[in-house]
């Protein structure tokens, strides 16, 4: 009775698997790309993803051996093509009606963000764009750069806290900088504290969420699963652990972003969103609601909630792995950061502005070669929505030795966008392609010019309609934060060199070879004390004759300023090391040197009769507490010692 009803089911699956199989074998020997070059094998299931996201060398071989074009193999064994050529992936970023995210990575994304910016396409994303963009523009950046810099000096002061009295310690830099960065999109972002990095506050359960979702042992092969899902619907119905996780980070940015909006929507009811209030949701609001913007064309409500968890995701992610890998890169390059450092030093406030920060050539050097060297998104993808045919800047050879100008694109075709590898083109940065040298922005090789870009002559935020829209943002966030711990720390590698692996998944994700079950990391060792000799200088010594009949005065260059202290400081110095860095980490302007109390700024006019007690300096002198020092020192109003004086080398 059973296999009455039994065998024409069976018959009827065996059938239709057996139909497209034919279907999928025939359209695969007849595909345009088929005679294009590529690697062999792949799994049948997941073709090469997981050489792909594995690292870097895979690609770096394959681009060597095949040149800028081939082909390789995605999910179900589908032909994919992989191309570096640069006027190829111009014309696939310009043309976003034909090339789109295509239905995998669009269902992906919808499912945790939502149909926000990362989400649509077309007539809607030129829509939503047009909204969100003058929300992102230089002024409203230029406002933001005082929340960067708080939240830069709270993590430099959590990390001098955590480094106590030893003078130095091993940190896991990029957990703490994605704490930072998610506090800073919370402010930036939607005037919203998550107290990420405040030690006394309570476990952050978004936070939570996205670590567990994106930085646990498991989430490379639960995001592999994903794919699959995305690929094969029928699948989403399995309960795996990794859905449960997902919805789990989805209903609380979800709750988050509901909450959010009400509350930008009772400043409304209230007479409209403050002046004061500066963060990107308030502004995407005010946006929303000018009179350039038709009525039909505004965001609902929907459409708004739909941009909380895509900047929540995009925001922070992103710069805080920029930050890590630009730390990362200084502590294999020493000279490098002593360099960075000698220049930040040259501007005496813990809150430079956005155009100070952007005055600095060097430091505008590191950045760019960082997201050169390790751009936070390895890799994004297109799929052809037409056939269509990709004009080369170089012709190629098939299989066959057969030369061609163009490839021919049928539609459904997925493209690889290879961010890192047109990054890491011997063809357009040269031979030393692969190291980590900010001097050779100083002058760049014509051949970047062609790269498709929005910043840098760099595809890091891609180009064309869907360029990265917090580009701007980031890049001052990420200054920001070199600024601040470069200034206070030096940075060390805790591990070698080749324990640490950094995959592309696409975004990239440091981890330990030693500590394959530690989730995503990067520790690196953090000295407090950065390497100042003191020394006598004329300059000073003369200052000190003149100021102290009493005795001799003592300096330390930092950043070409002197800071001078008497003999008697020195005799304080058994209460220094220790005062001085908790000065420093509990933000005083400075410290009296007997009691370890604060005092306020003696008025000019006080200080003349020994009165005053000195800012004690440990010996060597720390960065930070020479800066600290150097700040609340006015040459003509000095607290440091009766006579003490600052002086310029
Ligand atoms: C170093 C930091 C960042 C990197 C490397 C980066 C990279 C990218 C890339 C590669 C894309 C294009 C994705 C694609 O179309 O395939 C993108 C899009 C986007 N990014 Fe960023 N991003 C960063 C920071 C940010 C920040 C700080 C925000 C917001 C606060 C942000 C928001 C977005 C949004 C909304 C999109 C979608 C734009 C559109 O399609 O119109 N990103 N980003």
């Amino acid at each position: 009775m059973t296999s009455q009803f039994l065998i024409p089911i069976v018959a009827t699956v065996g059938f239709y698997a057996v139909y497209h199989l034919v279907k999928m074998v025939q359209k695969d020997n007849t595909h345009p790309l088929r005679d294009l070059p590529g690697p062999k094998g792949g799994n049948f299931v997941i073709g090469h993803y997981r050489e792909l996201f594995q690292n870097h060398s895979v690609t770096d071989k394959w681009g060597k051996e095949f040149g800028a074009n081939y082909q390789l193999r995605g999910l179900f064994n589908r032909r994919e093509l992989y191309t570096t050529d640069t006027r190829a992936l111009t014309h696939i970023l310009v043309n976003d009606d034909i090339y789109q995210k295509g239905h995998v990575s669009h269902t992906i994304v919808t499912n945790l963000l939502g149909n926000g910016l990362l989400s649509v396409e077309t007539m809607e994303h030129k829509r939503q764009r047009k909204i969100v963009n003058p929300a992102f523009g230089v002024p409203q950046i230029r406002g933001l750069t005082e929340i960067f810099n708080q939240k830069s000096v709270q993590l430099r002061d959590i990390w001098i806290r955590e480094i106590g009295d030893s003078g130095s310690s091993r940190i896991d830099i990029f957990g703490w900088l994605r704490k930072m960065t998610l506090d800073v999109i919370g402010e930036a972002g939607f005037n919203y504290r998550f107290n990420a990095l405040d030690p006394n506050g309570q476990i952050n359960e978004l936070e939570e969420a996205l670590t567990r979702l994106m930085h646990s042992p498991q989430s490379h092969r639960q995001s592999i699963v994903r794919l699959l899902q995305a690929e094969i619907p029928i699948l989403a119905f399995l309960p795996t652990p990794g859905a449960k996780i997902m919805d789990e980070a989805r209903g609380k940015m979800m709750e988050i972003a509901r909450q959010l909006l009400v509350d930008s929507q009772t400043d409304i009811k209230a007479g409209g969103v403050s002046a004061t209030k500066r963060d990107l949701l308030s502004l995407l609001v005010q946006s929303n609601t000018t009179h350039e913007i038709q009525e039909d064309q505004r965001l609902s409500d929907t459409d708004v909630i739909a941009q909380i968890p895509t900047f929540f995701v995009a925001g922070h992610e992103t710069t805080s792995i920029a930050t890590a890998l630009a730390l990362h890169a200084l502590s294999l390059h020493p000279s490098v950061q002593s360099k960075l450092r000698k220049e930040l030093l040259n501007i005496a406030t813990d809150d430079p502005t956005m155009d100070e920060l952007n005055s600095f050539p060097y430091l505008e050097n590191v950045v760019r070669e960082v997201m050169r060297t390790y751009p936070p998104v390895a890799f994004s993808r297109r799929e052809a929505m037409e056939d269509d045919v990709l004009p080369l800047s170089k012709s190629y050879l098939d299989r066959n030795g057969k030369s061609y100008n163009t490839i021919s694109v049928p539609k459904g075709t997925l493209i690889q966008i290879p961010i890192s590898a047109v990054h890491r083109d011997k063809a357009i940065w040269g031979a030393d392609a692969e190291v980590f040298r900010p001097e050779r922005w100083d002058a760049i090789p014509e051949a970047a010019s062609a790269i498709p870009s929005v910043w840098g002559n760099l595809l890091t935020f891609l180009a064309g309609p869907h360029n990265c829209i917090g580009f701007r943002f980031s890049i001052i966030e990420i200054k920001s934060l070199l600024f601040t711990l470069l200034r206070t720390f030096e940075f060390a590698p805790a591990v070698p060199e080749d324990t640490i692996e950094i995959k592309p998944t696409p975004v990239l994700r440091p981890t330990l070879r030693t500590e394959p079950k530690g989730g995503n990391q990067l520790p690196l060792i953090l000295q407090t004390g950065v390497r100042f000799t003191p020394r006598v200088s004329d300059a000073a010594q003369r200052g000190g004759q003149r100021g102290h009949k009493r005795g001799r005065a003592i300096s330390a260059a930092s950043g070409g300023h002197v800071v001078v202290w008497t003999p008697e400081h020195e005799g304080a110095q058994n209460t220094t090391m220790a005062t001085t860095r908790s000065a420093a980490a509990l933000g005083h302007d400075y410290l009296h040197c007997r009691d370890n109390q604060p005092r306020p700024r003696p008025a000019p006019a006080d200080d003349g009769g020994g009165l005053h007690p000195p800012i004690t300096i440990p010996s060597p002198p720390s960065a930070a507490v020479i800066i600290r020092a150097h700040e609340h020192i006015a040459p003509a109003a000095c607290c440091c010692s009766p006579r003490g004086e600052a002086y310029s080398l």
